[in-house]
């Protein structure tokens, strides 16, 4: 059995925490409706998420003109549609994943620091925490566009250590997708792979994770305090 003896746990948001796949798709649909395009199977645009709001839409935008080059300037008022749309339907079918909340509460009892590390755009994330009942649990939380540089990138990562006065080799990052785990590598971190998220279609064990895990709930049984 592999225990991380830790104090903060990082947490990435979709794929993770929450399954926003649906939410995300509805609005990707709407702003393809807004276009005149053709909407999307919610389950092909379950592999677009990832990479934050632009790339998203980048993607839509790349399946729906056969991937032919894009105008920048569709980009943006594709993007502008997107987000507009996307604040009125952040927690529409968004769902908390099996255990979540009782798995959080648990370990915060037991004295673990959380924090959030999304590539979602920072101004959505405390709507949506707010609506899942989970805003009081992270002592930090980074968005996509908070600093200048989002995961895989290891910036948000390093950063959250230092702004809550932990080591790198104090913290484990867990999430669902390969953006999650190449930070934490880029930071020297632990890390931990989810296999139910969304991950391009790909396995998470490809990226390879400190660790795999199925469930949500069973961190508990392979997280220790320092
Ligand atoms: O919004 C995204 O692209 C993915 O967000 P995540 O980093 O919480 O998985
Ligand atoms: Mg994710």
């Amino acid at each position: 059995m592999t225990f991380f003896a830790k104090e903060l746990i990082i947490f990435d948001l979709d794929g993770t925490l929450i399954d926003s796949a649906p939410d995300l798709a509805l609005t990707i649909n709407l702003m393809l409706a807004d276009l005149q395009l053709e909407p999307v199977d919610e389950s092909l645009i379950r592999t677009w998420v990832g990479n934050g709001a632009q790339v998203l839409v980048e993607r839509a935008l790349a399946h729906a003109y056969l991937s032919k080059p894009v105008e920048l300037s569709l980009i943006d008022d594709a993007l502008a549609i997107f987000l507009n749309h996307y604040q009125h339907n952040l927690v529409v079918k968004s769902r908390l994943y099996p255990d979540v909340y009782r798995t959080l509460t648990t370990l915060k009892q037991q004295g673990f620091t959380l924090a959030l590390i999304t590539n979602k755009p920072e101004r959505f994330i405390a709507p949506i925490l707010a609506a899942i009942e989970l805003n009081s649990l992270f002592s930090n939380v980074l968005g996509g566009d908070s600093l200048a540089r989002k995961k895989p990138d290891p910036l948000p990562l390093i950063t959250a250590c230092q702004q809550l006065d932990f080591s790198v080799e104090q913290a484990v990052m867990v999430g669902d997708s390969k953006n999650d785990i190449l930070a934490a590598k880029a930071a020297k971190m632990q890390s931990v792979g989810l296999t139910y998220g969304y991950n391009y279609g790909e396995p998470i064990a490809n990226s390879k994770p400190d660790l795999v895990l199925d469930h949500f709930a069973k961190l508990i049984d392979h997280l220790v305090r320092v």
